[in-house]
């Protein structure tokens, strides 16, 4: 059986799939297949293990007739088409909960670097022209701070424990409410969006990308937030209006932007999609931007492939793997997909 890995993985991610499978993988350097390498590869694939930069669309799909696994070596599947593979019988994995603490610890690291304007500093002292403590670059704590989290899922709950030993208070919204112990644990308070906004020094929105929460945080939305509070989102770009955050960056209303998503990467977005970061957000003094290191611990990755690869193997093996997101459900006339 072949499997297509599309991205570098660590060695012992091949070794691994290597007891089950004949694993195909790029070995040289941190390199990712383009579209085009995927596309040759996967033709005779039983599985593909894919990383965010792959969209798995109808075209994907419809090129690999013997595909019976999508692997993502991710938790959002936005990038993925899952009606299209439930019609196609393709299992569809994720991985729910590995990169939940790297990516609550980012969070509070994008916080701190942008409260405490960490980066300004750095160019500072980087041009040259630090001479010394001067009265410059004050900027906010999270002691005493408000910081709300719309989306209260296991990394919401990561970052509140996290930010218990910085003193901030926690606003949170959710369809569910937390248990009443865990809320109590965590000081954590539901609200209603519009009063997250309206109170919050440090807003962040903690959802899937889906076409309810898409540009969620939009030019209203913005409107609404205290003069000065701070935007962090490692969610998706397309979660909100980068545009509108630009716009309000400008207006000096924004007190700042941490982003590790950008718009441009939601490939499978309605619309028309942002090739780049916007050049607004690029030049912009206050924000701070970092290239969707979320999950980027060596350990974590390791242990994120290594998870890929059992679900590959449960998949081909006629088990339901852990993580599915689809069950797979052959529907008639939907191709050769074998099953
Ligand atoms: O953004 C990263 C992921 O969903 O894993």
């Amino acid at each position: 059986m072949l499997v297509v890995v599309t991205h570098w993985v660590h060695p012992d991610v091949t070794a691994r799939l290597a007891e089950f499978c004949h694993p195909v993988a790029p070995s040289r350097g941190r390199e990712v297949w383009p579209r085009t390498e995927v596309l040759a590869r996967a033709r005779d694939a039983d599985g593909l293990v894919v990383c965010m930069a792959d969209r798995v669309d109808a075209e994907l799909l419809a090129a690999c007739p013997r595909l019976r696994v999508v692997s993502g070596v991710f938790k959002g599947a936005d990038l993925v088409d899952l009606a299209e593979c439930v019609r196609r019988g393709v299992w569809v994995t994720v991985l729910p909960d590995l990169l939940t603490v790297p990516t609550a610890e980012l969070v509070v690291g994008l916080v701190l670097a942008l409260r405490r304007r960490l980066v300004e500093g750095d160019a500072w002292v980087r041009s040259g022209r630090h001479a010394g403590w001067r009265p410059r670059f004050y900027g906010s704590g999270l002691a005493g701070a408000c910081v709300g989290i719309i989306g209260m899922g296991r990394i919401g709950r990561a970052v509140a424990a996290r930010l218990l030993g910085f003193g901030a208070s926690l606003v949170y919204t959710d369809p569910v409410a937390l248990p009443e112990p865990e809320a109590y644990r965590l000081g954590a308070r539901r609200v209603l969006l519009s009063e997250l906004l309206a109170g919050s020094d440090v807003v962040v929105p903690l959802v899937p990308l889906t076409a309810g929460t898409r540009r969620m945080i939009d030019a209203a939305a913005l409107g609404r937030m205290r003069r000065g509070a701070c935007l962090v989102n490692v969610a998706r770009g397309s979660v909100v209006d980068e545009g509108a955050v630009v716009e309000a960056l400008r207006e000096d209303r924004l007190g700042g932007y941490a982003a590790d998503v950008f718009a441009f990467e939601d490939t499978a977005a309605p619309g028309a999609a942002p090739v780049e970061v916007p050049p607004g957000l690029l030049a912009h003094p206050r924000t701070v931007l970092t290239p969707h290191l979320g999950s980027a611990v060596e350990d974590v990755r390791r242990e994120m492939g290594l998870a890929a690869a059992e679900q590959v193997r449960a998949a081909l093996d006629g088990r339901h793997p852990e993580g599915a997101v689809t069950p797979p459900r052959r529907v008639e006339g939907a191709g050769e997909a074998p099953r």
